[in-house]
């Protein structure tokens, strides 16, 4: 292989099909080092509809990959936490751990919705309550904290990291835009679990090197509940991610239902996280009981699998 558009070509060639969106238009692309693969690796994967800094992430870890295996191969996909740059564990910063399986995921509007979905049996809960009045919040919080005791539930709270410290839930829920205003000393001084959100690389290793107790990853497919500033990432890409961080409970989360439950955990995740799934279904508790039953199937089959 001669010139970086022929490499470009020939990794855009190998990924299409599993790892490719929809480009954006775009200007001409920046790059930020001479080195022939980066610069192929970085054409490659802006053409492949990775948004600008994650194709900067990307291209850097190919180079580091090249070097390492001492070879250029087109097929290859970087996912060797070493090649971006990811620290080694253990580590003596890293946040309380939670099972790398934590199953189902409801995601919900209020307290009513969490003791209900604990008692339906779902093994990880979010309160995702949406309010401004701090008084609300601190209520709602108790409650959710309440809530759960006597079942095997385990209650993150999302955004609201204060009320969740005092109220002593199991963990917190961030997004990346909420980790300026969060104090994330004084959530892992208090034991708390924490789970971070990311939408793609750069948000993956920035989440990586707070060493959160889970990382979820999303938006998988559409979903109408949330206003998203990337596309859709399909079950391509989560596998993708879920390779390169392994090390960590995985979640994933978007416009998940039970009849893309199979592709979504072949990817790698340990637990999908739903909100339509439940609070929209008719029956939300025969909701419960069907995912839960096909989650444990499919392990079930995997096992199986793995043994013969
Ligand atoms: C499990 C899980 N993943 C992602 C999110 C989204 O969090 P965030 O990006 O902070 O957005 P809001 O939920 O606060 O609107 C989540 N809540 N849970
Ligand atoms: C809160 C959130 N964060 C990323 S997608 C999402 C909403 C998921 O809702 P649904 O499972 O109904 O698509
Ligand atoms: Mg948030």
């Amino acid at each position: 292989m001669t010139s970086h558009h022929d490499m470009a070509q020939a990794i855009v060639s190998a990924h299409q099909a599993t790892l490719g969106l929809t480009p954006q238009v775009r200007t001409a692309p920046a790059f930020s080092s001479e080195a022939p693969v980066y610069r192929a690796a970085k054409q490659a994967c802006l053409d492949l509809g990775f948004i600008e800094i994650d194709a900067e992430c990307l291209a850097h870890a190919w180079q580091a990959m090249t070097l390492r295996t001492g070879h250029f191969s087109p097929a290859d996909w970087p996912a060797d936490p070493q090649d971006f740059g990811m620290r080694a564990w253990p580590r003596p910063d890293a946040f309380a751990s939670c099972p790398k399986q934590l199953g189902l995921y409801a995601v919900l509007p209020d307290a009513a919705w969490v003791v209900r979905m604990a008692r339906a049996g779902v093994p990880t809960v979010q309160l995702r309550f949406k309010s401004g009045d701090a008084q609300a919040v601190e209520r709602e919080v108790r409650a959710a904290v309440e809530a759960v005791k006597g079942t095997d539930a385990r209650l993150f709270i999302n955004d609201h990291w204060q009320a969740a410290i005092a109220a002593g839930a199991y963990g917190v829920h961030l997004g990346q835009e909420d980790l300026g205003a969060a104090d994330l000393s004084a959530i892992r001084a208090a034991g708390l679990r924490l789970g971070l959100s990311s939408h793609g690389y750069a948000e993956m290793l920035r989440a990586d090197r707070l060493s959160p107790s889970y990382i979820a990853m999303g938006a998988v497919f559409p979903t109408t509940l949330k206003q998203m500033a990337t596309a859709p990432q399909g079950t391509g890409r989560l596998a993708a991610y879920a390779r390169l961080m392994r090390d960590y409970p995985l979640v994933a989360i978007g416009g998940i239902d039970g009849g893309k439950l199979p592709e979504v955990l072949a990817s790698g995740v340990g637990s999908i996280a739903v909100v339509r799934a439940l609070v929209a279904a008719a029956q939300p508790e025969a909701a419960v009981a069907k995912l839960k039953a096909e989650m444990q199937a499919w392990m079930a089959t995997q096992e199986a699998i793995q043994m013969s």
